[in-house]
C-alpha cells in the first residue's frame, strides 16, 4: 500500500537586516530608500552612527537573527513534539533579509532546493505594517509561488502569549533596578506587590480578582507609611513607549495598521503595569491636522501606590518630510516640562539592539534627557530571549496545522 508521503516543512524567519561591515552601508541604505542612492554624507553619517554603537566590533548585534532562528527551532521542536501527529519538520530556520544578503528570495529557493513543499514565513518584528512588513510578504508570496512551495504567512504576532510579558516583565525589572534605588522613597514603590526580599510580582489577574485584600495586607505590613507618601508627593517617573515612526504622505488616505496596533499593544502593556496615563486617559495620534484617537480602556485605576505614568510616542523618524507624531523628542521635553526627572524607555516597537536603539535612544534621546537635568533609562530588548521566541514559536506552530 502507498503510503502519502508527509509534506515536509520549513521556517522562513525574516528580518530587516544590518550591516556587517562599512562597506555594506551604500547598498544597504539604497535598499533603505528603495532605489534612491544616497549621498556620501549621508553613508557617512550613518556610518558614525553604526561605529558609535560598536557595529563592527560586536558579533551579538551583526547575528541577533541568527541567534533568534535557532532558538525559535529548539522551542519548536520542542511543540510539535507533544503533538500525536509529528509533521515532518526541518531542523533549521531559513533566514531572509530585507535589506541585505541572504535576500528573501535566496532563502526561498534554498528551501525549494531542499525539498521543502510547505513555508511557514514570519517575521522577527510582531507587528505588521503597510510599509514595512508588508513588503517582506509580497516578496516571500512572490518568490514561493516562483519555484512552487506552499507559503503561510504568519501576518503579525504581538498577541502572542508571552510577548507583551517579556516587556512587561522587562519594564518591571528596570523601574525596580534602576529607577527604585535613585528614589528616595525607596525601590518598594514602584510596582505594587513587590517585597523587596522576596521579588514576586502581583498579576493583573490576582490584582483584580484580590483587590482588596493585598491592600490590606500590603498596609499591614506597615507600607501605610510610604502608601501616603506616594501618595502626596509629586510624581517624577515616565515611562515612554515607542515604536518608530512612519512618514505621513503614505496614509493619506488610510492609517497603517501598524500605527494602532502599536496604540493597542501600548495601553495593554501599561495597563497589565497599572500605570496611569500621562496625559488623560486617551491616547492620540496627530496627523495631517487630524486627530486620531487610539484605543484606550480601563486605565482610570486608582493607582495611587504606583507613581509611574506613561505616555507613547514615535521616534527615528526621518530629516524630510512629515512623519507621525507625538515625536519622541516632544514627549520628553513635554515630560520635563512637568517635572519628571526619571525617564524610562521601552521601544516596544523593535526586537533587537540595533542602531534605531542604540543610537537614537541610548544616544540622541539619552542627551536630550540628561542634558536637562533628568535621568535616562531604557528596558532591555527582546533579542533571543526566551519569552519572545516562545511568542514566536507559538504564531508559527499555529499554522503548522494551517
Ligand atoms: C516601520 C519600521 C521598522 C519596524 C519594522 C521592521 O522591523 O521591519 C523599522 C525597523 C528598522 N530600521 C532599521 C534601520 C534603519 N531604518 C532606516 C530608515 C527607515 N526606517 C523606516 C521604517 C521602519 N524601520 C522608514 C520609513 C525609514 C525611512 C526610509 C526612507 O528614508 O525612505 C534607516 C536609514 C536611515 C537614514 O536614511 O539615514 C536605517 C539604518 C533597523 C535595523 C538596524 C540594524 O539592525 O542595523 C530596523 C530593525
Ligand atoms: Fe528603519
Amino acid at each position: 500500500m502507498n503510503k502519502i508521503k508527509e509534506p515536509t516543512i520549513g521556517v522562513l524567519l525574516m528580518s530587516y537586516g544590518t550591516p556587517q561591515i562599512p562597506d555594506d552601508l551604500r547598498d544597504y541604505m539604497t535598499s533603505i530608500r528603495r532605489g534612491h542612492d544616497p549621498s556620501e554624507q549621508d553613508i557617512a553619517n550613518l556610518e558614525d552612527r553604526y561605529t558609535t554603537i560598536g557595529q563592527w566590533d560586536n558579533e551579538n548585534l551583526r547575528t541577533m537573527t541568527e541567534q533568534q532562528g535557532r532558538a525559535l527551532v529548539k522551542v519548536l521542536q520542542r511543540m510539535v513534539k507533544c503533538r500525536d501527529e509529528q509533521p515532518s519538520i526541518i531542523q533549521n530556520v531559513y533566514i531572509g533579509y530585507q535589506h541585505m544578503p541572504p535576500s528573501i528570495e535566496d532563502a526561498v529557493s534554498q528551501m525549494k532546493s531542499d525539498g521543502i513543499d510547505i513555508a511557514i514565513a514570519i517575521v522577527t518584528a510582531p507587528f505588521y505594517s503597510k510599509i514595512g512588513t508588508s513588503v517582506y510578504e509580497e516578496r516571500a508570496q512572490r518568490a514561493a509561488d516562483q519555484v512552487g512551495i506552499e507559503l503561510r504567512m504568519v501576518r503579525e504576532w504581538w498577541k502572542e502569549v508571552g510577548f507583551a510579558d517579556y516587556w512587561r516583565i522587562a519594564i518591571e525589572k528596570t523601574l525596580i533596578e534602576q529607577v527604585g534605588p535613585n528614589l528616595p522613597y525607596g525601590s518598594k514603590s514602584i510596582v505594587l506587590g513587590y517585597d523587596e526580599n522576596d521579588v514576586t510580582f502581583l498579576s493583573v489577574e490576582d490584582l483584580l480578582d484580590d483587590y482588596e485584600r493585598i491592600i490590606d495586607e500590603l498596609i499591614s505590613r506597615e507600607y501605610y507609611e510610604d502608601l501616603q507618601k506616594y501618595k502626596d508627593r509629586v510624581n517624577d517617573v515616565a515611562l515612554v513607549l515607542s515604536a518608530h515612526s512612519l512618514p505621513i504622505a503614505p496614509m493619506q488616505n488610510q492609517l497603517d495598521p501598524y500605527v494602532t496596533s502599536i496604540q493597542r499593544f501600548s495601553c495593554e502593556l501599561a495597563e497589565s503595569l497599572i500605570l496611569r496615563s500621562w496625559s488623560g486617559h486617551i491616547i492620540t495620534v496627530e496627523m495631517d491636522g487630524q486627530i486620531h484617537q487610539g484605543y484606550a480602556s480601563g486605565l482610570e485605576y486608582e493607582a495611587y501606590h504606583n507613581p509611574t505614568v506613561w505616555t507613547q510616542a514615535w521616534q527615528s523618524a526621518g530629516p524630510h518630510g512629515e512623519w507621525l507624531g507625538p515625536s519622541i523628542e516632544t514627549v520628553i521635553d513635554g515630560l520635563i516640562e512637568d517635572g519628571y526627572k526619571h525617564i524610562v524607555f521601552a521601544p516596544i516597537g523593535f526586537v533587537s539592539d540595533h542602531v534605531e536603539v542604540l543610537y537614537d535612544n541610548d544616544t540622541v534621546c539619552r542627551a536630550q534627557v540628561e542634558s536637562q537635568g533628568a535621568k535616562y533609562y531604557r528596558a532591555s530588548m527582546p533579542n533571543n530571549n526566551e519569552m519572545y521566541i516562545f511568542a514566536m514559536a507559538s504564531a508559527v506552530e499555529k499554522r503548522i496545522v494551517q
